[in-house]
């Protein structure tokens, strides 16, 4: 069975000098190994009554909405400032490599939902604990956070929510 960690591509000095980019893309181009990911991203909630994924653009939608429907669960997009034409609710958050905003029709989060955050990377932590800042403000429950990719030695998990189970398919 092809390895979903070697599929994965590191790019150095990208965005910027320094930076190391972990780049899922060889895995959404070949379909064994997008299945295989998707697999090993839903199978640790199988059980856990998700209602809803709430997936951070841009990268996280590229398995979120696959993970939800796998999961016989619900989509929202997290977007970045602006782009949500409804009502929204906001957070910000610094990144590896800048600064930056989320955004959620919180309206479409309905009373009592289970919401799993999910993005491809976690790297500092902060754009996921934005996320799971706007389900709270939305009057959901983040009852797990999900990454294709975990860059642990960025210790990005120390700004995650305490207590909320974290499940990760490639830790690099
Ligand atoms: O753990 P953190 O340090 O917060 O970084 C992780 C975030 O950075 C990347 O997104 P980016 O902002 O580059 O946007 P993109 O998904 O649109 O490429 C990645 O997709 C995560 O969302
Ligand atoms: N090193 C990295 N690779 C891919 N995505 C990222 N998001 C933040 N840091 C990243």
């Amino acid at each position: 069975m092809p390895d979903l960690a070697d599929a994965l591509r590191t790019i150095p000095d990208f965005p910027k000098p320094g930076i190391q980019f972990k780049d899922l893309t060889p895995v959404l181009a070949d379909p064994a190994l997008f299945g295989q990911l998707l697999d090993a991203l839903a199978a640790p909630w199988a059980d856990a009554g998700v209602t809803h994924v709430v997936g951070i653009e841009s990268r996280g939608y590229w398995f979120g909405a696959a993970l939800a429907e796998r999961l016989g669960a619900g989509f929202l997009p997290a977007r970045k400032p602006g782009k949500l034409p409804a009502a929204s609710v906001r957070a910000t958050y610094a990144l590896e490599y800048g600064e930056d905003a989320l955004e959620l029709h919180g309206q479409d989060l309905p009373d009592g939902a289970r919401a799993l955050v999910h993005d491809d990377v976690i790297a500092t932590g902060g754009t996921a604990a934005a996320a799971c800042e706007l389900v709270e403000k939305a009057g959901g429950t983040v009852v797990g956070i999900s990454f294709a990719v975990e860059i642990a030695f960025l210790d990005g998990r120390s700004k995650l929510p305490a207590g909320v189970p974290v499940e990760v398919a490639i830790v690099v």
